[in-house]
């Protein structure tokens, strides 16, 4: 068991936390998944298997893949937790007094794993538990509205908490659809025995900022993706208490543009090597950066200046190498949406990347990156790759070609 430590995207990967994706995703229907944040209804089974897949392909490297489900049911081992957990699933100001009391004793009641399922899963109006007495709220709320709200973007681990060196920062998500999941993540970081000692990053700030944007170009240099999710004053307070805990010496934070195609930083870019990125190539020359540095317990913001220069200096590297797809615009566009820049590095040059992106993958053979390919056909529906949906806990540090194995 590694002890949970994160300084770079491509170090050696030892532990990620991923969610099998379960009956929350059995909730989307044509008229709730826009709102839920999914452009299509999965089918289920298959989704179950492409997951599964992708974590045997990480297990074959020697990686500890944790699954969120049984994280949250251990930590409601804890009395502590558990009362937690009731709290942050009953809605009272959507249920009322009377159903929010029948359905916060009716979950005192349930085993661990219910509980952690109802968290998950959500439940309907009609699941909810029989009650004595008369609700206006029951009578007039149809059978298949939620009580409790569906989380069927848990898939996507990146988002609800980033690892910092060894600090947790659990994210201020920005959509509704996804607030509850930080509620999940605090729990388990606060009660799940492997991690009673993590310390936290970014403590009870409430700016949005989600992990999907915050990418470690290298030990001590962060950055953040300022867009439709992360806000700029998220990404400050972010970069104040890294700063003050001595995270990181510089953070850049990168304006993309707010569209459901560029919803999160590494959309666009991530890192497939300790010096090399991957990026869609429509935002390869207008990518810009501010850089923030820590200034006498102030903050010193300059730029912004052409992101890949920014990032290269603050890395202390002569370039920061864009893998060149070379990609026409309309396969780079397809190949974009399909998360083909979304690769997850397992070790520095070895990506899990959608198999679907042909083109990118070769280039990305071409330039001598390993790719190491999953079925996604049911998993992108959530528009999220490899990277979306995974968050790295521990990996080696640069320096250590060595893999630790589980
Ligand atoms: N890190 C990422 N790119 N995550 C993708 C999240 C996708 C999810 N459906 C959302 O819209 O929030």
């Amino acid at each position: 068991m590694t002890r949970p430590h994160v300084q770079s995207e491509v170090g050696p990967l030892n532990s990620v936390v991923l969610h099998r994706p379960g009956s929350e995703l059995k909730r989307l229907t044509p008229r709730n998944n826009d709102q839920l944040l999914f452009d299509a209804i999965p089918w289920v089974d298959r989704a179950q298997e492409e997951h599964d897949a992708f974590a045997e392909v990480l297990r074959g490297r020697g990686v500890e893949v944790l699954l969120l489900r049984d994280l949250l049911t251990e930590a409601l081992a804890d009395a502590r937790a558990r009362a937690a957990a009731v709290h942050t699933g009953v809605d009272e100001l959507k249920l009322g007094a009377d159903v929010a009391d029948t359905l916060r004793s009716h979950l005192s009641g349930v085993t661990d794993a219910t509980l952690a399922e109802v968290l998950i899963g959500g439940m309907t109006f009609e699941e909810l538990p029989e009650a004595e007495g008369r609700s206006l709220v029951r009578r007039m709320h149809r059978p298949h509205d939620f009580a409790v709200e569906p989380l069927p973007n848990l898939l996507f681990t990146r988002d609800s908490s980033v690892w910092i060196g060894d600090r947790v920062a659990i994210a201020a998500l920005a959509m509704p659809a996804r607030r509850r999941e930080s509620a999940i993540t605090d729990l388990i970081y606060a009660y799940h025995p492997r991690f009673s000692h993590a310390a936290r990053a970014y403590g009870a700030h409430s700016a949005p900022v989600e992990g999907g944007d915050v990418l470690l170009l290298a030990p001590g240099v962060v950055a953040i993706g300022v867009g439709e999710r992360t806000t700029p004053a998220g990404a400050e307070s972010l970069a104040r208490s890294m700063f003050a805990d001595d995270l990181a010496h510089t953070v850049l934070a990168v304006p993309i543009e707010q569209a459901r195609a560029s919803m999160h930083l590494d959309t666009v870019c991530t890192m497939v090597d300790r010096d090399a990125v991957v990026m869609y190539p429509a935002v390869q020359h207008s990518l810009t950066a501010y850089a923030l540095r820590p200034k006498d317990g102030e903050l010193d913001v300059s730029g912004p200046a052409p992101f890949l220069d920014a990032a290269a200096e603050a890395m202390g590297i002569d370039r920061l190498r864009v893998i060149d797809t070379g990609l026409d615009p309309v396969t780079a566009e397809r190949e974009q949406w399909e998360d083909g820049n979304n690769t997850l590095a397992v070790a520095p040059g070895a990506v899990v990347a959608y198999e679907r992106n042909a083109e990118t993958n070769a280039r990305l053979e071409d330039a001598g990156i390993e790719v190491l390919r999953i079925s996604g056909s049911e998993l992108g529906s959530g528009r999220g790759g490899p990277r979306c949906m995974s968050c790295p806990i521990s990996r080696a540090p640069l320096g250590d070609t060595r893999i630790a194995s589980t």
